[in-house]
């Protein structure tokens, strides 16, 4: 039986090997790689996105070099999935259509193309190129909590229009509580009905990745992200297995076995993890202020050379409402810190 013809009512996707390098500092070795995606590929899980944390093109001196060229990490893990797809991330203008052309030649069966939420119009092109490359085509509306629903369902409607067959609101700072997310969701299916699913990404800053997700779904979300133990940027991401047991004790069919998830996250990915996400002031920081969860680790650098608390950053980072792309002005940030200690 094919994947997409599996009896389930939500999709699980994995994107430990994707979010996940932001908290591995883009430091994923291939072992880490092939082990995830065998024991991913034995739950069932149907879609595992891998990629440099800021996807293709991502390692560089702005976002942080990967250990590994994240192209052989790609074609190791299509080399480990028997059934599932290996789903790449893709960020217009870091990552190029010259890029989606190799990951496809590599074996990747999907593009996820992310764009900050008022800024879909920047993707029209890859998803048209994906589509000729006969990709699935994800669309990624980020740092969601800074539109409306309505905003964001029109900047939906252009990725649909480009070939997207899903759009996903994506709460990239962990910012969205309970309606808040929901009421997204039900914005872009009405405004999809059945031409495009609906997809939730969801991080733990402010701990309702999993409950959003409940609501998402029923809202009408159709695909949900998770990350074994929540390995993601910020607080990490909704936890696979722990998504995989609530929609369980919820009636909810997924099509994955929970117990086999639950062994990957403790023998498989626990173990290689260099820093647990956790629920610290700085994380919480991001989620009420509305920081991109990936600018943590970048804040907690530049709280250490500039001797400013990274928290403080991260207020100011959200007061500025800074995007992904960004990074380089945290800095900047530190650096006003240290002159206003000067003048105090
Ligand atoms: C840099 C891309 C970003 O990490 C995508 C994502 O997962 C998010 O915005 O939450
Ligand atoms: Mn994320």
């Amino acid at each position: 039986m094919k994947w997409d013809e599996i009896d389930r009512e939500v999709r699980l996707v994995d994107t430990s090997l994707r979010d996940g390098s932001h908290a591995m500092a883009h430091q994923f070795t291939e072992k880490n790689v092939r082990d995830t995606v065998r024991a991913l590929d034995d739950a069932g899980v149907s879609l595992i996105e891998v990629s440099h944390g800021d996807g293709l093109g991502g390692s560089t001196f702005n976002y942080g070099f990967s250990l590994v060229d994240e192209r052989k990490l790609i074609e190791a893990a299509v080399d480990e999935a028997h059934r599932a797809k290996i789903a790449v991330l893709l960020l217009p203008g870091l990552g190029t259509v010259g890029d989606l052309r190799v990951a496809a030649d590599l074996g990747a069966g999907a593009v996820r193309i992310a764009t900050h939420c008022t800024e879909a119009d920047v993707s029209v092109q890859h998803f048209g190129a994906a589509r000729e490359l006969g990709l699935e085509t994800v669309g990624f509306l980020m740092l969601s909590h800074m539109s409306t629903p309505e905003a964001l369902a029109e900047q939906g409607r252009i990725m649909v229009d480009a070939g997207c067959q899903c759009v996903y609101v994506v709460d990239s700072a962990g910012a969205l509580i309970l309606e808040e997310a929901s009421d997204r969701i039900a914005a872009l299916v009405a405004e999809f009905g059945d031409e495009a699913q609906v997809g939730y990404h969801g991080h733990q800053n402010l701990s309702f990745g999993v409950a959003n997700s409940v609501l998402a779904h029923r809202a009408g979300a159709r695909q949900i992200d998770g990350s074994l133990v929540a390995l993601g940027a910020g607080a990490g991401n909704s936890p696979t297995e722990v998504l995989a047991a609530t929609f369980e004790r919820l009636g909810i069919r997924t099509g994955v076995d929970k117990d086999v998830l639950m062994d990957a996250a403790e023998n498989v990915v626990k173990p290689y993890i260099t820093r647990l996400p956790v629920m610290d002031r700085s994380s919480i920081v991001q989620g009420f202020a509305g920081v991109y969860s990936s600018f943590l680790l970048h804040a907690e650098r530049a709280a250490e050379r500039y001797d400013v608390p990274a928290h403080e950053i991260l207020y100011r980072v959200g007061a500025a409402k800074y995007v992904g792309g960004q990074e380089d002005m945290i800095i900047d940030i530190a650096l006003q810190l240290v002159a206003e200690r000067g003048q105090g």
